[in-house]
């Protein structure tokens, strides 16, 4: 599919929906063939100065746009769906990158036969580098999930899962530049400890971070491997290792994702009463 065979709209311009629209622009889209929508004018107003793009109401995005995009906050969407879901016709394709809702959320606020594609993106869309999920809905087809797909590639990389894994995606890839960022600030903050300026300290662990990463994903090596490989006996490393361990640090991450996991969840049930 050529860039821009679809007139999409992002359906609640925000962090996420900007990261969507600015990437689509990166990859050739024309700004004619995008359409954002928010609440508030002086955003809408930033957004179309910025990149170029009409920002219109949310009836307008439904009308024009073959593709809608909502990336609205979860506690939102039933507000948004009351309103805008019996103007939508079926031709449209739905594309939801909210956390923890189900398509059957959409499809129930939608005329039947719509089909609702569920896509679960992260921020490093900002760099091309995103990992996003995508996930077909009762009514999408093959063709509808290509588009989805055509959409997010030059964002990143994309993988389609069965929707019933969107909620450990979210938990995992989701929110999982959030706990890289938050390791980078207790690194630095245990550098500063060590005596090192803070900014020496920033930089050393950015470009560790960005090594370890790109072994990880170009060595083809377990982590494990990585790891030990840097362990010495009776060295440094597992000095470290020992204190990571005795803090229970794995248990703590696998804790921590099971709670956004279970977050994904409630926001979902939470649209029910
Ligand atoms: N921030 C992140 O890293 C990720 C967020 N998401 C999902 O993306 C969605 C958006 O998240 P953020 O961009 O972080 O939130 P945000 O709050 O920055 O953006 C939401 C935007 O929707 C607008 N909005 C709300 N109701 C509207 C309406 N009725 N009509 C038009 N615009 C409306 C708000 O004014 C706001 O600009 C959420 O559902 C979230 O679960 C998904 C993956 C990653
Ligand atoms: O924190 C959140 O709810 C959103 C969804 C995934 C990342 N951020």
């Amino acid at each position: 599919m050529a860039p821009g065979v679809h007139t999409v709209a992002v359906i609640g311009a925000g962090k996420i929906g900007e990261l969507v629209l600015a990437g689509l622009l990166r990859a050739g889209w024309p700004p004619d063939r995008l359409l954002g929508t928010t609440r508030r004018p002086e955003r809408a107003a930033e957004l179309a100065e910025r990149y170029g793009i009409r920002m219109v109401d949310n009836p307008t995005a439904v009308t024009e746009a073959a593709v809608l995009a909502i990336a609205v906050k979860p506690q939102d969407a039933p507000a948004l769906l009351a309103e805008l879901g019996p103007q939508v016709p079926p031709e449209k394709l739905v594309l939801s990158l909210c956390a923890g809702l189900p398509t059957s959320f959409f499809g129930e606020r939608l005329a039947p036969g719509t089909p609702v594609v569920r896509v679960m993106t992260n921020t490093p869309a900002v760099v091309d580098a995103a990992m996003t999920a995508i996930a077909a809905g009762p009514h999408a087809t093959g063709e509808q999930l290509a588009i989805a797909e055509e959409m997010f590639t030059p964002l990143g990389r994309t993988i389609r899962l069965p929707e019933s894994q969107l909620d450990a995606v979210t938990a995992l890839s989701g929110s999982g530049p959030a706990y890289f960022y938050y390791l980078v600030e207790a690194m630095t903050d245990a550098g500063i400890l060590l005596g090192l300026p803070r900014q020496v300290a920033h930089d050393l662990i950015v470009q560790t971070a960005v090594g370890s990463a790109v072994m990880l994903r170009d060595s083809g090596e377990h982590p494990v491997r990585l790891r030990e490989a840097v362990t010495s006996p009776a060295g440094t490393t597992i000095s470290a290792i020992r204190e990571l361990e005795r803090h229970a640090v794995r248990a703590a991450l696998i804790a921590a994702l099971e709670a956004a996991r279970d977050r994904a969840r409630e926001l979902a049930a939470a649209t029910k009463s």
